[in-house]
């Protein structure tokens, strides 16, 4: 099959029967989800659920050791280079260099995916421009708000032309207007370029009626599917009674099950 044909009948991110544990503790269990291109696919969980965990598997920081990760078909273990270039990343912790200018930054990170100088200057002002800072391109980073560093890191992300963008809590220590400018942003590039997104949250006002959402606690999805669907299933008014129910019953279980053990030995 043609490299088009395999892109254009894979999801964006596939995952399948994927564990990982550090020591003895299990960070994530036989986790499968998908997230589709051209969709906002929020991954939505408490501190703790796995949700980094997960990230680092699918940018290969960590190796999938069970089931199989893909993206646009690309298997990430077997095809890593094929599958990385069609990924942006956008990490929870900060990652620009404050001395550089914005423009620099872009250039560096062009260089290192072999963009050539012209090219990665075209292409860096061409996302600085969707993302509303073509006009701060020459200053310090360091000068510019936390929103607009964030934004900064989201045009880098896009330099390579990705078809799938994870973000890992991209929103946390942003006030509410920044926040909405970001999320505006995202959806915007799903809307233009039909780009898949999974975006990590614990932040349930962060996900709108037509979004897919899973549900990650204790390493497991719980819940996967469209928002309004999985509202109409659970007969739950909203996304977050939803997901603490689901979160709830989990703990309740897994206590019973701990307790059934306990009186067991
Ligand atoms: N390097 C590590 N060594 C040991 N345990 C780890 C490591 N990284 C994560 N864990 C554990 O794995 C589990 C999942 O953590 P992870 O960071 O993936 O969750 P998260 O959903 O991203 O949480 P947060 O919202 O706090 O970032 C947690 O119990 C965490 O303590």
């Amino acid at each position: 099959m043609s490299e088009i044909a395999v892109e254009t009948r894979a999801p964006a991110l596939r995952v399948s029967g994927v564990t990982h544990a550090f020591g003895a503790k299990k960070a994530l269990d036989d986790v499968s989800l998908t997230a589709p291109s051209g969709a906002f696919t929020a991954l939505l969980g408490l501190n703790g659920a796995g949700k980094t965990t997960l990230f680092s598997l699918i940018t290969r920081l960590y190796e999938n050791r069970s089931g199989a990760i893909s993206v646009l078909g690309h298997d990430v273990r077997q095809q890593p280079t094929r599958a990385l270039s069609r990924l942006g990343v956008v990490f929870q912790s900060r990652t620009l260099d404050l001395e550089l200018s914005v423009l620099q930054n872009l250039l560096y990170h062009a260089a290192l995916h072999g963009i050539g100088r012209s090219e990665a200057r075209r292409r860096s002002l061409a996302v600085l421009e969707r993302v509303g800072l073509a006009a701060r391109a020459k200053e310090k980073v360091r000068a510019l708000s936390g929103g607009q560093m964030r934004r900064v890191e989201i045009a880098r992300a896009l330099l390579h032309g990705p078809g799938l963008l994870l973000l890992d809590e991209p929103t946390v220590g942003l006030d509410i207007g920044s926040r909405r400018a970001i999320l505006d942003e995202v959806r915007r590039l799903i809307d233009d370029d039909g780009i898949g997104v999974l975006w990590a949250t614990h932040l349930v006002d962060e996900i709108e009626a037509a979004d897919r959402v899973v549900v990650v606690h204790k390493g497991r999805v719980l819940l996967e599917g469209r928002v309004d669907d999985l509202r109409a299933r659970g007969g739950s008014e909203d996304v977050g009674t939803a997901f603490m129910a689901a979160v709830a019953e989990t703990d309740r279980r897994d206590k019973a099950a701990e307790h059934k053990t306990d009186t067991a030995a």
